[in-house]
């Protein structure tokens, strides 16, 4: 992305030691942001999307761990996207250059530069976040010393491609609408059938509707109050591009530059990146054993409520930092 004027917005949990070798990054996945969790401390009072993770007595204890969370470059909530003014002043709107994982990387290694971070403890993240996350480890290898990949792929299927092409469609037809119907389109991906199934079957509200299609509406309406839809375009292009082996001879190629300690974890119910994608990462990073599955009736999205089960593999990839063999 050379030339684009850069901000990052991040935001940081604890304090980092003299030579910053608590500092854990943590990565957001589409729609998420900096503000991983709330509540529990000075400086962050409204609840995060990974709560259970960070605070006192927590997998990630501000007492021990330099936590640091940045939006991602192309996003909505403070780093510079397609909301952000371009020379002429006005937003970049749909004008925002096409962004790939590997330019949301080398933006954040800007950031770990800044804040004087060598190599990080630990990154983590899951979903697009997770994509960040194993792009830091093969792009950066010597700055990643354990890694947590969680429900991501090492390059985009085409049925991810597929059901994000549909998406953009619909962006690309009616920026405000068509996103809701993005919101929708992916929000099924995220759940399980067998989920939807027994919490919805076919029962019809008062209204008419099919209670699925009333709660799939509550999703986009709610997307909408929060977010830009040539932000989710951005981030949406940018994933379909992800694919760590690009130019790198290959997936198993690329995967093998990576010297962190890692853990690779899937959600058995996820429909979207399923748990072979998992393996095959598991598979080519050295040392990384065996894949890890969480267990949940939720697919996808249970990489954001199944957090004591995440918080365990937090603890034993920090316990690795901590001992290392
Ligand atoms: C890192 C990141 O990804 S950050 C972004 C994470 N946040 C999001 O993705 C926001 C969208 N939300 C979600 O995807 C989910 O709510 C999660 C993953 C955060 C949590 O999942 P769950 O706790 O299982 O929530 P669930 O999917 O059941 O949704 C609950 C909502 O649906 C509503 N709902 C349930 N049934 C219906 C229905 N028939 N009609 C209308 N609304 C309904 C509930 O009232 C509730 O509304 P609220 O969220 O405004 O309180
Ligand atoms: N609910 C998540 C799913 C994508 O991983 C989000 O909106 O970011």
């Amino acid at each position: 992305m050379p030339g684009l004027p850069l901000s990052i917005a991040y935001e940081t949990w604890g304090e980092p030691n003299e030579d910053r070798s608590n500092a854990v990054l943590v990565l957001h996945a589409l729609t998420g942001d900096s503000h991983v969790a709330g509540g529990v401390e000075p400086g962050h009072p409204t609840p995060g999307w990974w709560d259970g993770l960070v605070g006192p007595g927590r997998a990630l204890d501000p007492a021990e761990w330099f936590v640091v969370a940045p939006n991602v470059l192309g996003g909505c909530q403070g780093t510079t996207g397609p909301w952000a003014p371009a020379p002429d002043g006005a937003p970049w709107g749909p004008r925002f250059p096409r962004v790939s994982v590997r330019d949301q990387v080398a933006a954040e290694v800007l950031l770990a530069d800044h804040l004087g971070i060598g190599a990080w403890a630990a990154v983590l993240g899951g979903s697009m976040g997770g994509m960040r996350a194993l792009e830091w480890a093969v792009s950066e290898p010597d700055r990643v010393r354990s890694l947590l990949v969680l429900a991501s792929p090492a390059a985009s299927t085409a049925e991810n491609i597929a059901l994000a092409s549909a998406q953009l469609h619909a962006i690309a037809l009616d920026p405000v609408g068509g996103m809701g119907v993005a919101r929708r389109i992916a929000h099924v991906s995220y759940r399980s059938e067998p989920e939807l199934a027994t919490r919805f079957g076919r029962a019809v509200q008062p209204d008419g509707r099919f209670a699925v299609e009333s709660y799939l509406d509550h999703h986009a309406d709610k997307l909408a109050r929060r977010f830009d839809p040539e932000s989710y375009a951005v981030l949406t292009e940018a994933m379909n591009g992800h694919d760590v082996g690009r130019d790198r001879g290959g997936v198993r190629a690329a995967l093998g530059r990576v010297t962190a300690r890692t853990i690779v974890a899937g959600i058995d119910s996820d429909r979207l990146y399923p748990p072979h994608l998992q393996a095959e990462i598991a598979e080519a990073v050295p040392g990384a054993g065996a894949l890890r599955v969480v267990t949940s009736p939720y697919g996808h999205d249970a990489f954001l409520i199944e957090v004591d089960q995440v918080a365990k593999l937090v603890d034993e990839l920090l316990e690795g930092v901590r001992h290392p063999r």
